[in-house]
């Protein structure tokens, strides 16, 4: 996250760190939202079908072991990558997947499901949501040790397709942008929530976090581009019901 700040610790109990083994240690790849005792919901990006991969929760500091962290494998068979997602377009959306934990997360202070939004909601332009992860603090900058977030308003459709923000080849209607002016997602921050609050209090995942500009994760008019979540509830409910 560029230009955010150290989130509270555990203020954001959904957010997982997807991790992926190497040379005998695992190491943080993308964010992930908990969704379900057993299942995480990520980007399909994050996903290479050769890696062995681990959801970590509860996680705050990377540098040092803090006692809340849960480390739970997933099997590769249990990975659920969209059916319509193509590596070669990311342009193209359906950058979402479903990950089974080998065994359900213990739920408790620092460990908690998100809440999805209802089916189809969009947000009106303006609409303040935060963006949580590790990824990195500046376009090819350094990753953080605690976990950071970041005020990043809703883009609307109309306003992010115009020319000079992303544009119409670029933007589906499938996905949300938010932010475009000092504050991104960078790499790293990839799968990770958009975090909206809804008008009772509670929060919503509205967002999966899928690109930012090739010129710069904090470019001016090209704001962070997320998979709208309230766009694929149906593969959601019908992925974990039938696995
Ligand atoms: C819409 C299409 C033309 C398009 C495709 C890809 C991009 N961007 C990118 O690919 C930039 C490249 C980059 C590298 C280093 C620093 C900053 C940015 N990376 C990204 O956007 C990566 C991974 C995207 C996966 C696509 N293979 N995503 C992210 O960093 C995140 F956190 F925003 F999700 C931008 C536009």
């Amino acid at each position: 996250v560029v230009n955010g700040e150290d989130a509270v610790p555990y203020s954001w109990p959904w957010q997982i760190s997807l991790q992926y083994e190497r040379d005998g240690t695992f190491r943080h790849t993308c964010g992930g939202t908990l969704i379900a005792p057993g299942w995480v919901m990520t980007a399909a990006h994050c996903i290479s079908s050769t890696l062995t991969y681990e959801v970590v929760l509860g996680e705050y500091d990377m540098s040092t072991a803090e006692g809340p962290e849960q480390r739970i494998p997933v099997a590769s068979s249990d990975i659920f990558v969209h059916p319509k997602w193509r590596s070669s377009c990311v342009a193209c959306g359906n950058d979402i997947a479903l990950m089974k934990l080998r065994h359900n997360a213990v739920l408790n202070n620092q460990v908690q499901t998100g809440q999805l939004p209802p089916a189809g909601t969009i947000l009106p332009d303006g609409y303040p949501c935060y963006l949580s992860g590790w990824g990195r603090l500046s376009t090819g900058g350094p990753l953080p040790d605690r976990l950071q977030e970041a005020l990043m308003p809703v883009v609307d459709y109309e306003h992010c397709t115009q020319p000079d923000w992303w544009g119409s080849l670029a933007i589906r209607t499938t996905m949300i942008c938010a932010g475009g002016a000092e504050k991104a997602g960078c790499n790293g921050d990839s799968g990770g929530p958009l975090n909206c609050q809804a008008d009772d209090g509670h929060w919503e995942v509205h967002g999966i976090a899928s690109f930012v500009s090739g010129l710069g994760c904090d470019t001016p008019k090209k704001p962070t581009v997320f998979t709208r979540v309230s766009a694929f509830e149906d593969w959601i409910a019908e992925t974990i019901k039938n696995n």
